[in-house]
Formats: C-alpha cells, structure tokens, sequence
C-alpha cells in the first residue's frame, strides 16, 4: 500500500464551525526515562492542531499512556519540550482527562460528580449555577433522566458518560482520553465514540486519545500517531471525510487507513 502523508485535512466540517475552542498542542524531541531506567518515550515529536483529534495508538507498554500523562502535565519530560498555546496556565478545568475506569465519588450521585470540578475551580459561580451547568452537560451526554443516581445505579457506559460530562463541564482547551472505552462492549463502544465526536462538533475544542483500538481510532480521529517502543513509528493524517458516521466504516479511506495504520503497528516494511 502508497504510504502517502496526506497533509492535514481542513475539514469543511471544521472550518464552517465558528469557534475553535481548542489549544493546539506542540511536543518537541520528548523523552522520558522513569527512575526505574525504563526509556518510556524516546524523542518523540509531535503535533496537534488546535480544535482537531489525535488518536495515540501502539503495542502495550510503547509509551502511549506516558505521553498522555505528559501534554496532561502529570509526568515532567526528562528531555525535550511540550508547548500548548493558548497556554494552559496550570488553572483547575483546562484540561479534561477520562480514564479507562470513571472513577466516579461513589457517594456523590450523578450531578454531584460533574459539579466536583466546578466547584474545585476559583470561581464566583454559586451552587445552583455550578448544578444547572452541570444538569446541562449531563443532558448533553444523554442522561438527562438519571442526574440523582448514584454510581452504583448506573452501569458501565452510564458510568463513562457521567465521566466524560465531568471531564467537559469546566469547558477545557484539551481533553485527554486515556483507554477510555477498553472496558465496554463493542456496541457501547461505537455509541460512546459516536458522543464523543457530537460533543466534539459542538465544541471543538483539541483532543488526544489513547485507544489500543484501530477502527475507533480511524472514525474519531484527524491524525493517528502510531508508536513502537517508546518511539514515534509513523504520523498519519486520516484523509477520512467529515461528518462521519457509520456508512464510512464500509468505504475506501477507512479501511485504507484501517490497513495502513495496522501495519505500520506491526512494523511491516
Ligand atoms: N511509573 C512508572 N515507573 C516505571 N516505569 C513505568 C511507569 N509507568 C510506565 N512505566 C513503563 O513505561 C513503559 C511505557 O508504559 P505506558 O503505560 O506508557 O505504555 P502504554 O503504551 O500506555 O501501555 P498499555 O497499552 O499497556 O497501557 C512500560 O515499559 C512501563 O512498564
């Protein structure tokens, strides 16, 4: 198969959006070496345009998830440099992060979770703003009917909902992804990267998701980063058309880049 580095689209999709709420993200020759010795990421570069998605996909243990900890600031590069612009200053709802669990406070019902970060953020907003901001959000991801339940109540793709509301709510610049439906079924899965791409046309704002899986990565993505033992094996811009939905899972540039993204993971010449 060509291996051709489309330049990155300019989706018509994106440019009639009016705002771009998104920060682009620029990770110059970054590496990170644990105490351990482990080189967990080696020199790698790599970019994100502001308002776009990346996808961070590889074997187990090639370093995706410390990259990710990295642009979240959670893990400091031993070498090279990453730049967010506009700036995330360090301020409390700026970057949004899901994990492969919820992580719900099991005491909190629904809204209660989702307002956490509103009410962890220095603002002058009271509590019955903070609760209709959230109810909002909690419409926006489909659970309108459900904001009282506890986490318990819920089950698991209910639970990633109320996550991803969380992570959205403070309206941050980045939203880091990290595995975040590797627990559900293949039919959640599909329904949640769906929401995450309606979430994402209504506000486009810069996200990055590690996923070990290609066809998510191939649906939701503009750019596929594939790595390979710490290193950046290959960048792929995702010549895939926009809107998307499931009709382009049976057309040529999905699977094209399905293929080609799966053999450069296996380091096929
Ligand atoms: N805190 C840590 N201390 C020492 N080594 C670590 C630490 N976190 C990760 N590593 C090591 O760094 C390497 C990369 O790990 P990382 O979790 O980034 O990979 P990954 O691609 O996300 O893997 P997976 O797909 O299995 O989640 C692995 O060898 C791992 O054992």
């Amino acid at each position: 198969m060509q291996r051709q580095q489309a330049k990155l689209i300019e989706s018509d999709h994106i440019s009639n959006q009016t705002t771009n709420t998104g920060s682009s993200i620029d990770c110059r020759c970054v590496s990170l070496v644990f105490s351990s010795g482990t080189r967990a990421v080696d020199e790698v570069t790599l970019s994100v345009p502001a308002g776009k998605i990346m996808s961070l996909v590889g074997p187990s243990g090639c370093g995706k998830t410390t990259m990710l900890r990295m642009i979240a600031g959670l893990e400091k590069p031993t070498a090279g440099e990453i730049q967010i612009t506009p700036s995330i200053d360090g301020a409390a709802g700026e970057i949004g992060f899901v994990f492969q669990q919820p992580s719900l406070l099991r005491w909190r019902t629904a809204i209660e979770n989702v307002t956490l970060p509103l009410e962890l953020m220095s603002s002058s907003a009271t509590q019955s703003q903070n609760r209709s901001t959230a109810a909002q959000m909690l419409q926006q991801v489909g659970l309108a009917d459900s904001v009282n339940l506890y986490p318990h109540q819920l089950s698991g793709g209910m639970r990633m909902r109320v996550s991803i509301a969380r992570a959205l709510v403070t309206q941050p610049k980045v939203l880091l992804l990290d595995e975040p439906f590797a627990a559900l079924d293949d039919t959640l899965r599909e329904q949640l990267g769906g929401l995450v791409l309606d979430l994402w046309t209504q506000r486009p704002l810069t996200i990055v998701m590690v996923t070990h899986n290609i066809a998510e990565a191939v649906m939701l993505s503009h750019r596929i980063a594939v790595m390979r033992n710490g290193k950046l094996a290959e960048t792929i811009d995702n010549p895939m058309p926009w809107p998307r939905d499931d009709s382009n899972r049976s057309q040529a540039p999905f699977s094209d880049t399905y293929q080609l993204v799966r053999s450069v993971m296996r380091g096929d010449d």
